[in-house]
């Protein structure tokens, strides 16, 4: 399922007008008629009556507001009563609002002008949000302002229409005021605020609805962004995600990951990191560890091969020295880096030879992605010579980017797309709607998942997910996405064995793998 900006959802928009030829009355009619439809189910569904609602549709005058007076036309013809408020008279409306307004007149619908009446909330049962839509530049205005505030402050059943009003569409960044919808029609394909947060939350329930624009024009017309769904993993990205394991096969086919995690501190890290590789299906784990700490591992994951490496019993990275680490890597199909590793002087040159001498996959987390961050002479460091997978968090995005947390989490889409672009890297950039970003400029959002995975260690669990795909021959793209797919189907499985998600442990995830 596709994810458009305002932008790529105008091009698509006159596309179908100007080259396909369906009249702009006729998308409008679809918009509307479909916002209707959803509402009468909604109202059937929750065991309402249709004859004892009363619904009032908020129109402002751009085209958002043309489907809004569609919409009351609609709900009017399936028993529900409703009123449109205008925000605006009808000589400012745009010319397709101005003749749906029309329309509207001689159809009979009740009309209430908001710069003449106050609207008596207590009348009705639900509000259609059709105020603005995504022709909206920043935050609303006057009068929108105000009856956005009001209609939050009604406390009725708001349903947005494509959006709610004062959302961004492009980055999920929500204006001050911005509708609190119950749900929301996207009208033919999904906008990029109503998967981000909190543009996410604001928007309730969604649900896209097609209006006459072809799904596959926006392949076509270029749009990259997508759900991360079993859609995507089957078609774009290549998965057969119902493939079974062939019968004359050994551990060998399965591939080899390498896992160098975790300090005297964090052992934890590496050891989540080594038990979800090997949980995700690799035929051999190997966990590196500097040589002081081995002997307090001892078979504490008794599948993977433990190597202790020199460390001139110091017990940290730095002192062991890079080489040790390439040349177990050798006979290893992909790299885990960072998970519980720890920072010391000099880091980041110690990195610098990982990164340039590692000749398998290489996947950057934690302190490997702060090192990283670190590094001054980044740009002088040769390219690496094959897949390199980075799983930042917000506040490591942040100093990878050198922006503010803030900035990271204002267009996680744009920044992620731009990183892996500039970077010839693949991103996964954590938290709610894990965003997967790939070096030739797509980008898949993650919907799964929930809260419960806020806890300590689901990170390392990931990384070592994405790790054992890789080495068992997935490509980054798909190594990323499947990997980050399960990772939040194994969270939602083990939140419901729970009473509550907060009490979620990173180990559940390994048990539902
Ligand atoms: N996607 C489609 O193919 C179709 C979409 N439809 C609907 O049309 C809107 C987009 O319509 P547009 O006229 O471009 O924009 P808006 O309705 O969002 O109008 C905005 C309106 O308000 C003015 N404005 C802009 N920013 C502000 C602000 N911050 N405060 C106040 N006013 C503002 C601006 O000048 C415009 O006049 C889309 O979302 C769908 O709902 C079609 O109906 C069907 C085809
Ligand atoms: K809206």
């Amino acid at each position: 399922m596709y994810i458009v900006t305002a932008e790529e959802m105008r091009r698509l928009d006159n596309h179908t007008i100007e080259t396909i030829g369906i009249p702009q009355a006729a998308l409008m009619e679809n918009a509307g008629r479909e916002i209707a439809r959803q509402i009468a189910t909604w109202i059937a569904e929750a065991g309402r009556k249709s004859a004892a609602e009363r619904w009032l549709v908020l129109a402002g005058k751009g085209n958002n507001g043309g489907d809004g007076f569609v919409a009351a036309r609609h709900l009017s013809e399936a028993g529900i009563a409703v009123e449109v408020a205008l925000a605006e008279p009808p000589e400012r409306m745009s010319p397709e609002a101005a003749q749906q307004h029309d329309i509207a007149v001689r159809f009979g619908l009740q009309l209430i002008h908001c710069w003449e009446q106050k609207i008596a909330w207590g009348r009705y049962t639900g509000v259609v949000d059709a105020l603005l839509g995504t022709g909206t530049r920043g935050a609303p205005r006057e009068p929108y302002a105000a009856l956005i505030r009001e209609a939050n402050a009604s406390a009725l059943p708001i349903v947005a229409a494509d959006i709610p009003s004062g959302l961004d569409a492009a980055t999920g960044e929500t204006h001050e005021p911005c509708i609190r919808a119950e749900r929301t029609v996207a009208l033919a394909f999904l906008k990029r605020g109503l998967v981000q947060y909190p543009g996410a939350e604001t928007a309730g329930h969604v649900v896209v609805r097609p209006i006459g624009i072809p799904a596959g024009l926006a392949a076509s017309l270029g749009v990259r962004t997508m759900i991360l769904d079993e859609a995507a993993l089957n078609g774009p990205l290549g998965i057969d995600v119902s493939r079974e394991r062939r019968a004359d096969t050994h551990k060998g086919s399965y591939g080899h990951t390498l896992i160098a995690a975790g300090t005297k501190r964090m052992s934890g890290a590496g050891l989540l990191c080594a038990k979800a590789a090997l949980r995700a299906g690799c035929g051999l784990a190997t966990w590196a560890v500097p040589a002081s700490l081995a002997t307090h591992l001892l078979g504490r994951v008794p599948e993977a091969m433990l190597a202790g490496l020199a460390d001139a019993g110091h017990g940290d990275w730095t002192h062991v020295n890079a080489e040790a680490i390439l040349a177990l890597a050798e006979d290893c199909d992909a790299l885990a880096l960072g998970p519980g590793m720890g920072r010391y002087e000099g880091d980041s040159q110690w990195l610098r030879g990982l990164w340039e001498g590692a000749g398998c996959p290489l996947v950057l987390d934690a302190d490997a992605l702060n090192m990283l961050a670190e590094a001054p002479d980044f740009a002088d460091w040769q390219p690496r010579r094959a897949a390199t997978v980075l799983t930042p968090h917000p506040g490591e995005m942040a100093r990878l980017a050198g922006v503010s947390t803030r900035e990271v989490q204002r267009d996680r889409i744009g920044l992620a797309r731009r990183y892996a672009e500039q970077h010839g890297v693949t991103l996964v950039l954590k938290g709610a709607r894990t965003v997967v970003a790939t070096p030739d400029g797509a980008v898949y959002v993650n919907v799964n998942g929930n809260a419960g995975m806020a806890t300590a260690g689901a990170g390392d669990v990931l990384a070592g997910i994405i790790a054992s795909l890789l080495s068992q021959g997935f490509d980054a793209a798909q190594a990323a996405c499947l990997g980050v797919y399960m990772h939040g189907a194994a969270g939602d499985r083990a939140a419901l064995k729970r009473t509550s998600p907060a009490s979620l442990l990173a180990g559940d995830l390994l048990e539902e793998l």
